[in-house]
């Protein structure tokens, strides 16, 4: 069973995900919230992805993405996988240097080399942690914008379709990103009309625009009973293209969570031709980017109030965010409640 499962260690909040879907055939990947960084590895048949992503152990936790068959893996160009018959994880890591633009781009172009020669050209979810994300690289360019300029442009040569994603700081040097992949046609890419797609954000953002859609959900798998899932894009206090309430965490964080839930509305799924009721999602696991240490408390607090589910796996990360004028960003991961009369696990 394609699932996730948070298996929080020594942190606050423990809410096994495994629980919540049968128990995996395998795992496809351990990625590693902690305090060490460095880049993918294959161990006991997996990928291993340890990141730079908290200031201490207590803190640690690892995002576990279980298999519902036999895993395969290996390793292509700067590239490591995992695969079953349904889903391929795939992670990368890009040493700091004087800028990622061109390093990024030969490492998206080999995602979609890959994607394509295993047959999961449907990228669904990426996750990109940058190190010293809103600092000038060598020739003055902020260091998001830079690698925003190598990504645009292996999207734009590839011609590949911009599913879900967060860009992120890290704690440490260098550029840890790791994506899942789906069989033809798993995907449908999901955008929110209170915000101008990133993709077309004016050149006031840097030079090209970020490549991510707003959320991508993620259609039940061929016959081995997934559950349709809902990949909801590291999202901020922006409407429009522009960033709303400077400084106020607290409005942002407002602003940030009305965006999750004007995205995830029914009337706006069903402009994407997806019908899910709202009442029938649940969110499985977020992550929450706080810029200030002194600001998890209060964010804390307005999360757990919009994410009032028990079972959600919440976790807080204090890290630098891809806009500098921006305090707080949340991400999550939504499935759809079991139907009256059948079963979606
Ligand atoms: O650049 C991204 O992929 C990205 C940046 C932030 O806006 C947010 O984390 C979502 C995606
Ligand atoms: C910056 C950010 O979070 C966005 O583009 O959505």
């Amino acid at each position: 069973m394609f699932h996730i499962s948070d298996r929080m260690t020594d942190t606050t909040v423990a809410s096994l995900l495994e629980g919540r879907d049968a128990a995996g055939a395998g795992v496809l990947a351990n990625v590693r919230f902690g305090t060490y960084g460095a880049g993918p590895t294959l161990a006991g048949g997996a990928v291993e992805l340890p990141i730079h992503m908290t200031h201490g152990r207590q803190h640690e936790f690892t995002e576990t993405w279980s298999a519902a068959q036999a895993v395969t893996t290996g390793r292509y160009e700067e590239l490591v996988y995992a695969h079953d018959d349904e889903r391929l994880f795939c992670a990368g890591y890009i040493p700091a240097s004087g800028g990622y633009a061109r390093d990024a781009e030969r490492a998206y172009s080999h995602i979609f080399e890959l994607t394509d020669q295993l047959g999961f050209p449907d990228l669904f979810r990426m996750w990109n942690y940058l190190g010293s994300i809103n600092d000038p690289n060598e020739s003055g360019m902020e260091t998001y914008r830079d690698f925003c300029v190598g990504r645009a442009e292996a999207f734009a040569f590839h011609g590949k379709d911009m599913p879900a994603a967060t860009g992120a700081g890290s704690l440490g040097d260098g550029l840890s990103f790791y994506l899942l992949s789906g069989r033809m046609g798993s995907a449908t890419h999901i955008e929110n009309p209170h915000q101008v797609p990133a993709y077309r954000y004016p050149v006031r953002y840097g030079p090209k625009a970020p490549s991510f859609a707003r959320a991508t959900y993620l259609a039940q798998a061929g016959g081995n009973g997934e559950s349709q899932r809902l990949f909801i894009s590291g999202t901020a206090s922006i409407i429009g293209h522009e960033t709303q309430h400077v400084g106020d965490v607290e409005a942002q964080c407002y602003v940030a969570l009305s965006n999750i839930d004007q995205l995830i509305s029914a009337a706006n799924l069903e402009r994407h031709d997806v019908r899910i009721k709202r009442d029938d999602l649940r969110f499985d696991a977020v992550k929450v980017y706080v810029r200030r240490s002194t600001d998890i408390p209060l964010v804390a607090s307005r999360c757990a109030r919009y994410f009032d589910d028990r079972e959600t796996s919440i976790a807080y990360l204090n890290v630098d965010i891809c806009r500098s004028d921006l305090l707080v960003e949340i991400e999550a991961i939504a499935s759809v409640r079991a139907q009256q009369g059948y079963t979606v696990e």
